[in-house]
């Protein structure tokens, strides 16, 4: 099933039947649903085989990450699954950004190919810790260029980096934006943080969003909670 809408809820359950039961509350042509790596390490592709039976989009967040050739059999490997979108870290480089997507190119593979630039999790701080000097949102514009030149179809970036990115990458160039959090929800570990509307006012296209919906007491009002923030903004 095709949906529209700009959500993808984070399915970071550490069971198929807990990611699961919650899908099951969930309707395929309101959200997309990312299957990240606890996921997929406990349930392998049978749980992208059963979010796909009940008719929804799937981004398979692994975030690969390694020698070119390796990345490129991944990517296919996610591809050949039928997944709507799956990613690289833009970090690999451009030889290894450029194998990912020749893959999907020579066996005809639509999967969205994006980029994650900067984690949302981090600060200008720990990018220093790391060995790189620049600022977060400079490092992010850097690497999304990148992403861009090697024709992936977009990056995950923090939404306070979606209005540059636009400017610099065009409207068409994906900003799939974790890191959403709605006024009153708890930060955790992410750091380059929005609420839901500033995000699509931002710029962004996508918004990822997992515990403010998936360990709300009520998770189906928390999602509703955001539908209605972003009608209304
Ligand atoms: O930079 C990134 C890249 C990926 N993520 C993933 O998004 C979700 C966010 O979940 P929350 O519970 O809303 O924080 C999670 O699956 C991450 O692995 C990210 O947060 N930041």
């Amino acid at each position: 099933m095709s949906c529209d809408s700009p959500l993808i809820i984070a399915l970071d359950h550490s069971s198929l039947d807990a990611a699961l039961c919650l899908a099951d509350r969930l309707d395929p042509a309101r959200c997309r649903l990312k299957v990240g790596k606890e996921l997929f390490t406990r349930s392998g592709p049978e749980i992208v085989e059963a979010l796909h039976g009940r008719g929804f989009q799937l981004f398979l967040d692994l975030k690969f990450h390694d020698i070119p050739n390796t990345v490129a059999g991944a990517v296919q490997a996610a591809a050949e699954q039928g997944v709507w979108m799956v990613n690289v870290h833009a970090s690999g480089g451009r030889r290894m950004m450029e194998a990912a997507r020749e893959r999907l190119d020579r066996y005809g593979l639509e999967t969205h190919l994006i980029a994650v630039t900067v984690l949302t999790s981090m600060t200008g701080e720990d990018l220093a810790e790391v060995g790189v000097a620049a600022p977060a949102a400079e490092h992010v514009e850097r690497l999304a260029l990148l992403t861009r030149e090697c024709g992936l179809d977009g990056v995950v970036c923090s939404a306070q980096e979606s209005t540059r990115l636009r400017q610099l990458c065009g409207a068409d160039f994906l900003k799939v934006t974790p890191g959403i959090r709605p006024r009153s929800a708890e930060h955790g570990d992410q750091r380059r943080v929005m609420t839901p509307a500033e995000a699509m006012a931002a710029g962004s296209t996508h918004l990822v969003i997992g515990r403010p919906i998936t360990q709300a007491q009520d998770p189906m009002a928390a999602l509703v909670a955001i539908e209605k923030e972003l009608a209304v903004s």
